[in-house]
């Protein structure tokens, strides 16, 4: 074969290897909760979760229908032992001994909704479903999914500190769905291949707090004007609603979702197994900004968070946007906090 040949082959492999989510190889034992696993969300996660070889026990719980979503996933050919939980009743057993903890549930926007209008049916939710991780596995890194994640990170804060047992390393809000969805939408403008691509995230996960960084974007594509960046961003920030008008009143997304989920989830298994490098963008206790919450890139460890990255050299587009968001980021942070003291 011709060495120009080989090198092509190698580079289609390299790129495959890349695109793959899941992790090769297995590492200690780890056990991952999904809570919420039997909805739109969950039940894709749950898929996903058993394909990922550094899991070996996967529990599924959730109000009603885990049983079945359990013994369906259970049947696929891979290590992970896979167990089923409904009802409150069961909620501990589901919990006990996690290395990590997934929630995805609540309920989901219907066009005309934002983030924000699920607060009061979500809250509650989420509230609940943290005092049990306190009581039944307080030591779990926690991979908030449910919405508005912005006040719902801030909850599950509050309520762990009334328990005694925050510790912020270990307390994500997944906003991994805006990074794959800046990494799909720059590769299509750019003409790069989307495997290639790297775009940080920053801020939150609603509207314009949702800021990706494009400036800081790579492979870097001086071709995009200012028009084609203002572009890109907006489609990002208007991701999520793109999905549930297109849904029409059927949910919001949902398998881009457990996906970005699963590569979260991957991320912080690497990171616990002491994989080195481990970096992704996610929301987070931060000092990096005036604002206690704050989503950009984080480095992961044994322990969680292992440091958080400062935001870089912005554009002054990006600075505008940075500044833009603070108030209703704020906001939504205090609205968190202000539920979870008074409930
Ligand atoms: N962070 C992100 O980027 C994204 C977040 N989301 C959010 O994820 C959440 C779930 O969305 P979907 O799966 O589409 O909704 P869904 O309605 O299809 O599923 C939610 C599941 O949560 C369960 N659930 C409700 N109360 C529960 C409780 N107390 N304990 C355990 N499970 C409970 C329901 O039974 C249901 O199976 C929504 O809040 C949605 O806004 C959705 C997409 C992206
Ligand atoms: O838009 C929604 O309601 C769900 C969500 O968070 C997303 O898709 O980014």
């Amino acid at each position: 074969m011709r060495p120009s040949m080989l090198r092509s082959m190698e580079s289609v492999l390299r790129r495959a290897a890349d695109a793959r989510y899941f992790s090769s190889g297995a590492g200690p034992e780890r056990k991952v909760a999904i809570l919420g696993a039997a909805g739109g969300i969950g039940q894709p996660l749950s898929l996903l979760m058993k394909l990922n070889p550094l899991v070996s026990q996967l529990s599924l719980y959730d109000i009603a229908g885990t049983p079945g979503v359990a013994a369906d996933v259970s049947h696929i050919n891979t290590a992970a032992q896979v167990a089923g939980f409904a009802g409150e009743d069961q909620l501990g057993e589901a919990l006990k001994d996690s290395d990590i903890v997934i929630i995805p549930a609540g309920v989901p926007r219907k066009p005309g909704m934002t983030r924000d209008d699920l607060f009061n049916i979500n809250a509650g939710i989420v509230k609940s479903l943290c005092t049990a991780i306190a009581k039944h596995c307080p030591h779990a890194l926690v991979n908030m999914i449910s919405n508005p994640v912005n006040s719902t990170v801030p909850i599950a804060a509050e309520v762990f500190k009334k328990m005694g047992t925050y510790d912020e390393k270990k307390l994500f809000g997944v906003t991994m769905l805006d990074v794959v969805r800046a990494k799909t939408f720059y590769a299509a403008k750019a003409g790069v291949p989307v495997a290639d691509v790297n775009v940080p995230v920053v801020g939150g996960h609603a509207g314009i707090t949702i800021l990706p960084l494009f400036s800081q974007a790579t492979p870097s594509a001086n071709s995009l004007s200012h028009e084609d960046i203002k572009a890109l961003t907006k489609r990002t920030q208007d991701g999520g609603t793109e999905v549930v008008e297109a849904k029409a009143g059927k949910g919001s997304a949902t398998l881009s979702m457990a996906y970005a989920g699963a590569v979260f989830a991957d991320a912080c298994l690497k990171g616990l197994n002491g994989v080195p490098d481990v970096v992704e963008c996610s929301f987070v206790q931060s000092n990096i900004t005036e604002l206690p919450f704050f989503a950009s890139k984080v480095r992961l460890g044994k322990n969680g968070v292992e440091d958080i990255h400062g935001l870089g050299p912005l554009s002054d587009f990006e600075k505008q946007g940075l500044e833009s968001l603070k108030e209703e980021l704020k906001a939504s942070i205090e609205k968190g906090i202000k539920f979870a003291k008074e409930n």
